[in-house]
């Protein structure tokens, strides 16, 4: 932080840099896993920063939480059981249990340390992780899929960048463990990462779960805080011709996401339609 000013600068975006102002520090942590800090911002709210990299702010989280979530969930007609891989600071969660198919939502986050800390700092996020149908695991999401076969109709991967501890879950073995753990007919969705930014790891993942999954869609969302300000998704069908893009049903008390915007999330530009279309 610099004369009041977060700086997200990263390997990851060379060149580009969001930056906050931030009002206050509220929290700086080394857990065993990543830098974990929390600062109130001048415009966006609280914001949870893990190793350097934004992962969500009061003011927009919205739109990723409801699209990594709704994507698969309202294109899944009967979602019963569903796994959260990530998703600490517990707004997934929040928006699974608008759902009033789902039964039981298992959250699987490899660090306490943001569990704990969204609490503290996120309420409006975290605040359904205390819901009787959620259930919270401690661990890795790698090791808790290989655990369970053919028991989530819908897992979603709210993970960090591939560089850390989330490596794993962006590589062909996990895909494989995801299939698996799913019914048949099941759905996935994966922080897919952003078309400016690493197409060519959205290629890589497009062909990976092309090869495992019957339908393999890529589609985006709008997020000021992200770099560039968009995140993508890999939302993904066990079932032969699933229309991924078309809700079967409606969801409520959403901030971005509708029926329009569930088709369209999964329009894309030219430059990233030909590449993942091409192969
Ligand atoms: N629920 C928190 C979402 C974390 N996903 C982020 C996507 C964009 C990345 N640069 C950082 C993690």
């Amino acid at each position: 932080i610099v004369d009041g000013w977060f700086r997200e600068i990263s390997s990851q975006w060379p060149g580009q840099a969001m930056t906050l102002k931030v009002n206050k520090i509220l929290h700086v942590e080394k857990s065993l896993y990543q830098d974990v800090l929390v600062f109130e911002s001048e415009t966006f709210g609280n914001v949870l920063v893990l190793d350097g990299v934004i992962q969500c702010t009061e003011r927009d989280e919205f739109s990723y939480q409801e699209m990594i979530a709704h994507l698969p969930l309202a294109s899944h007609p009967n979602p019963k059981k569903v796994l959260v891989v990530g998703g600490g600071d517990g707004g997934v969660v929040r928006e699974v249990l608008k759902h009033d198919t789902v039964e039981q939502v298992v959250l699987c986050d490899i660090d306490e340390a943001v569990i704990r800390v969204s609490k503290q700092y996120l309420p409006h996020m975290s605040g359904l992780l205390a819901d009787p149908r959620v259930t919270v695991h401690i661990g890795d999401g790698f090791k808790f899929l290989s655990n369970n076969q053919n028991t989530y109709d819908v897992i979603i991967t709210d993970s960090s960048d591939p560089v850390g501890p989330a490596e794993s879950l962006f590589q062909k073995p996990y895909f494989e463990l995801l299939h698996n753990a799913l019914t048949p007919g099941g759905h996935i969705s994966t922080q897919g990462e952003c078309q400016w930014i690493q197409l060519s790891l959205i290629q890589d993942l497009k062909r990976v779960t092309t090869e495992i999954f019957q339908t393999t869609e890529y589609a985006y969302t709008t997020i000021p805080t992200y770099p560039s300000g968009q995140i993508g998704f890999m939302v993904c069908a066990k079932a032969p011709g699933r229309d991924l893009r078309t809700p079967v049903r409606e969801v409520k008390n959403t901030k971005y996401y509708n029926k329009d915007i569930h088709r369209t999330a999964f329009v894309l530009p030219e430059f990233t339609r030909s590449v993942l279309e091409e192969g």
